[in-house]
């Protein structure tokens, strides 16, 4: 427990709270399986935590797919100044993201029932997270239009970082993005440490927004004509 401390500092009660949920109402709804109860922090809790050392102060999160709430929960707990939007479209999921955020008090985190690449409009964030959601190639040509122009993607991947980076090199390349990155966060906390791409977005009128509305300020009036 001396790393989860270590990770979580003062929010540690609140992270303790939800691997019992998790490892509970997680387990028998079927959200998270049974096998992983026993290793929530060294897999799931810790290993999402870490990668809070690759997100700007008081960024705008979207965490993709996010299922149980991993990463974008553990995130909300670990770091109180990002405002995070989980998003999710199956039900039985935002409705138990929807407990948790409740359960834990949370106050940064929104839950959105949708697919990624159905609000692409709605968002232009800092920081898009996804773990295991789709392969690079897919979950960038979701990702990448909810980004603002220098947003960063933030991929958590496994063995196949580098080779699923070299397959997405044709979407990325048509999106323009701006550089690409494979990094390794959470090294001596978590074994092996986290492994992320991270991709930053181009200039908006590369990024898939092409037809989108100018965005209005928030609190301003349409102007009549
Ligand atoms: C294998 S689960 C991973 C959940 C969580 N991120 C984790 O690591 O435990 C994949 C999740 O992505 C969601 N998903 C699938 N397609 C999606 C899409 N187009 N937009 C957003 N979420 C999607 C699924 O509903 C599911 O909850």
């Amino acid at each position: 427990m001396g790393t989860a401390r270590e990770v979580f500092g003062d929010a540690l009660p609140i992270a303790e709270r939800y691997a019992a949920f998790l490892a509970k109402d997680g387990v028998e709804r079927g959200l998270i399986g049974p096998r992983e109860a026993d290793r929530l922090w060294e897999r799931h809790l810790i290993n999402c935590a870490v990668v809070s050392s690759a997100i700007p102060q008081d960024a705008q999160v979207v965490d993709i797919g996010s299922g149980a709430g991993l990463p974008g929960v553990v995130l909300a707990i670990v770091r109180p100044d990002l405002r995070i939007t989980l998003l999710e479209p199956l039900l039985r999921r935002t409705t138990f993201l929807n407990e948790c955020v409740e359960l834990l008090g949370l106050r940064n985190v929104e839950v959105r029932r949708a697919r990624a690449e159905d609000v692409m409009e709605e968002f232009a964030v800092d920081v898009a997270t996804a773990r295991a959601v789709a392969p690079l190639e897919r979950l960038a040509r979701w990702a990448l239009p909810l980004l603002r122009p220098g947003g960063e993607l933030l991929a958590l991947k496994g063995e196949r970082a580098a080779a699923e980076l070299e397959e997405a090199e044709p979407v990325l390349k048509r999106f323009g993005v701006r550089s690409t990155e494979l990094l390794q966060v959470g090294r001596g906390m978590v074994d092996p440490p986290t492994t992320l791409v991270r991709v930053v977005a181009g200039r908006e009128e590369v990024v898939g927004r092409r037809q989108r509305a100018p965005r209005r300020a928030k609190g301003s009036r349409k102007r009549s004509s």
